[in-house]
């Protein structure tokens, strides 16, 4: 069974929407150059709203180690995110279940990576786009992702319901995240498009099993 992210929500009617078609995550975007950023206290009032049993992400960036403990502080995260050059260090010290992000291009190591965050609870793979941090929309060449790696595969960037189906089919993630792909406009989710690409993935898992 493929895992499902549904990240960068910003409105509590998205979160409800997201949870009840079926995500087993929600991402919230504490990056303030993000069109996604929520505060801290945005979060904490959309957490709220969130049904028990999903799991709740905070998503950074090069942030301070004092901002994140300060958002922890204030929301009830389960899982970190770090979708900027943070060390493995960096991202163990909060004691927190954690993802790296990695932008991928040619060249990147994705091996050694997983290998250097072997504290990780998984490696999250989103496409690498010159100035920019992520969620861009943007897919990357999934031949560049290894046949076998040492933690759980989280795939992103540039997925949506009319391509989802083929990443599972090809790269058997342990788990897809999107953003772009299921908005109407950037921060704002489409109940609909959500439901598609849920359906999506909950199709071709039972194709697979
Ligand atoms: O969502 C953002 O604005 C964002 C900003 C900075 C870094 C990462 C961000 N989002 C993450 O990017 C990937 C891919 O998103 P998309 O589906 O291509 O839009 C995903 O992991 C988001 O969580």
């Amino acid at each position: 069974m493929t895992r499902i992210k549904i990240c960068g929500i910003t409105r509590a009617e998205d979160a409800l929407a997201v949870a009840r078609s079926g995500a087993d995550a929600i991402g919230f975007v504490f990056y303030d150059k993000s069109p996604r950023y929520v505060t801290p206290q945005q979060a904490a009032k959309l957490a709220r709203a969130v049904p028990p049993f999903v799991t709740l992400v905070g998503l950074f960036v090069n942030s301070s180690d004092e901002y994140v403990r300060d958002v922890l502080a204030q929301v009830p995260l389960d899982v970190l995110q770090f979708h900027g050059e943070e060390t493995p260090e960096f991202c163990r010290q909060f004691g927190r279940p954690y993802l790296k992000a990695i932008r991928v291009k040619p060249g990147v190591d994705l091996v050694q990576c997983a290998a250097s965050y072997s504290a990780a609870q998984g490696l999250l793979l989103d496409a690498f786009v010159e100035g920019t941090q992520g969620g861009t929309g943007e897919s990357f060449d999934w031949s560049l992702i290894p046949r076998e790696l040492s933690l759980p595969l989280i795939l992103s960037g540039g997925l949506h319901a009319g391509n989802v189906a083929e990443a599972i089919r090809k790269i058997r993630p342990y788990a897809v995240d999107v953003s772009s792909g299921v908005e109407a406009a950037k921060g704002i989710k489409d109940a609909a498009k959500v439901a598609a690409f849920i359906n999506e993935v909950k199709q071709i898992d039972l194709q697979l099993s």
